[in-house]
């Protein structure tokens, strides 16, 4: 059983899925301390938040057991992903659920900026009845700067043109060719703050975007401009806003974030009369808040059954037909990862890496990632290492990986070869997918073989000679070892050789060692593959 503990308003009916799976146990509990969540952390496989809960440093490292961390939502900042990543905690987000209701926000920001609208509602409820006060602007013909021409910047932009605005659009991934596509024109920083009536921001906040308007930007700024920011407070200079709307540079602005949330009560913002703010409403509609669970909850689920998962905040993404592609190598790279590893004796210096055959012409990253698990995990334990840390953890040990493509893949469709260098030794490990037959190692070291990946193997070094095969089975079999599969490589007719037992458990240490007294027969190893 699975225990996931929810700590921030989530949507019921979104997180259903979990709710209803009977290998997952929740809890809500909204609202707690950082000292709160340290205290319960303990005993949780999966933190479920949005933007409130600080995932800090020390909360994860309380999370003896926690393996991922579910952010229903966009925005991760309120996660310490370095932290995550060193620990092997999976960050997931949920991008898409809230594109369409941010951007709906931000134009109903802009909308209620441009005629006024929460100002004229405060007097005409309070009784005044006052229509030469608040004579707003159109937004047909006038120019929109984005900055961010993310999923919502580009959602604003399309809405934008619907109401006659031309729209500039910055951003450092932003093509001429996808420009035109959207029918913006590929603009600078400056051009936005020269040209535009309106700006609106939509990036992440990161020290590049950190007051990205700030007080240079507002003193060459467009008399008149209006700003909105649905984004993250800080990507805008709260304090050079405000002055910049006290000298009458700028017209207005509405926030729906802030550099500090809540704000503090006497923060300019919150009285002054050309600035409106909701309080962080951007994500904040039925089927948003629904989309995002919904998202987050089934990566979750595959997440905590060891199934693939999409992507995560702290990995690479992977394409989907990239993921689909790699998928059904990820449990032969890490066996051959821990095959190797085990084959091998010192400590590992290197982990080479041939991918060979269709392997060649695809992004093997995550394959990698597998593989590095692999042979880490064995010694480390799984609890240690995985994929989103094991690249990490190579690094910080100083085992160097390295990944080499070549056409040449031994007459198999693909292939994937593991060497492990220790400062003793070089071992090899390499294996394929049989179409119809599944995974299969295909040559340990110099020897060709037809092994399949699984369960306890008996690797025996031997002179090919006659007799030594039957010495061994019947060793093994009058200490009640059943020998399932057999395999013997030899490179030349008398020479060196290997065979590789398949048993059905695990072979006791002085059986090992009865096995190694054998005459010609040089050394025997248990590798166990789960
Ligand atoms: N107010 C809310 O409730 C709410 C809801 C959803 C998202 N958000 C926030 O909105 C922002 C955008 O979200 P999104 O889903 O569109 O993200 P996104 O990742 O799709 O888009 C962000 C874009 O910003 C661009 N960018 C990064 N650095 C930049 C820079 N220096 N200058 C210009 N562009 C830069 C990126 O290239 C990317 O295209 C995020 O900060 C997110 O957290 C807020
Ligand atoms: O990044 C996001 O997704 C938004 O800021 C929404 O945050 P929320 O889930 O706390 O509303």
């Amino acid at each position: 059983m699975f225990k996931v503990l929810v700590s921030d308003p989530i949507s019921d009916l979104g997180i259903s899925l979990l709710v209803e799976a009977s290998d997952i146990s929740i809890d809500k509990k909204v609202g707690l301390s950082e000292d709160e969540l340290v205290a319960i952390i303990g005993e949780y496989d999966a933190l479920l938040v949005r933007s409130q809960t600080r995932v800090t440093e020390r909360i994860m490292s309380a999370g003896k057991q926690l393996k991922v961390i579910g952010r229903a939502g966009v925005g991760v900042d309120n996660i310490d992903l370095d932290a995550a990543t060193k620990r092997g905690i999976i960050v997931i987000n949920a991008p898409d659920g809230n594109t369409i209701t941010t951007c709906e926000h931000t134009f109903a920001m802009m909308m209620a900026l441009a005629r006024h609208i929460p100002q004229a509602y405060m007097k005409t409820v309070g009784g005044v009845w006052d229509r030469k006060s608040f004579v707003g602007v159109e937004l047909r013909n006038k120019v929109l700067g984005v900055l961010g021409m993310g999923r919502i910047g580009s959602e604003v932009a399309a809405r934008a043109k619907a109401f006659g605005m031309e729209v500039y659009g910055y951003d450092p991934f932003l093509t001429q060719e996808r420009a035109d596509k959207l029918g913006v024109r590929l603009a600078s920083v400056e051009d936005v703050v020269r040209d535009a009536d309106f700006i609106t921001v939509h990036t992440p906040l990161t020290p590049e975007t950190r007051h990205m308007l700030g007080k240079d930007q507002f003193s060459r700024i467009k008399p008149g401009v209006r700003i909105v920011n649905c984004a993250r407070g800080g990507i805008i200079d709260e304090q050079a806003l405000v002055e910049a709307i006290d000298s009458g540079r700028v017209a207005g602005a509405a926030f729906d974030v802030f550099e500090e949330e809540p704000p503090a009560p006497e923060h300019p913002f919150l009285k002054h009369p050309k600035i409106i703010v909701t309080p962080h409403l951007g994500a904040s509609t039925i089927e948003a808040q629904e989309n995002v669970a919904i998202d987050v909850s089934e990566q979750l689920l595959h997440i905590l059954r060891g199934e693939a998962f999409k992507n995560a905040v702290n990995m690479p993404p992977v394409p989907a037909d990239v993921l689909a592609k790699l998928e059904p190598y990820f449990s032969l790279g890490k066996k051959l990862g821990s095959f190797a590893v085990q084959m091998a004796n010192g400590p590992v210096k290197e982990i080479a890496v041939t991918y060979a055959g269709d392997l060649a012409d695809v992004d093997t990253q995550p394959l990698t990632r597998h593989i590095v698990e692999g042979v880490l995990g064995f010694h480390l334990g799984s609890d240690q290492v995985n994929v989103v840390n094991a690249m990490h953890q190579a690094k910080t040990r100083g085992v160097n990986i390295v990944v080499t493509k070549s056409q040449a893949s031994k007459g198999f469709t693909n292939q994937v070869s593991v060497t492990i260098r220790t400062d003793k030794e070089e071992r090899l490990v390499a294996g394929t997918l049989l179409n119809g037959f599944g995974p299969r190692i295909t040559q340990i070291d110099r020897f060709p073989v037809d092994v399949e990946p699984q369960g306890h193997v008996v690797l025996v070094s031997h002179h090919d000679k006659p007799g030594i095969i039957g010495r061994v089975g019947t060793l093994l079999g009058n200490n009640d070892v059943n020998i399932a599969t057999m395999q013997v490589g030899r490179s030349i007719v008398g020479g060196a050789a290997i065979m590789v037992l398949g048993v059905d458990k695990g072979v006791p240490k002085e059986v090992l060692e009865q096995l190694t007294s054998l005459p010609d027969l040089n050394k025997a190893k248990v590798i166990h593959l789960f």
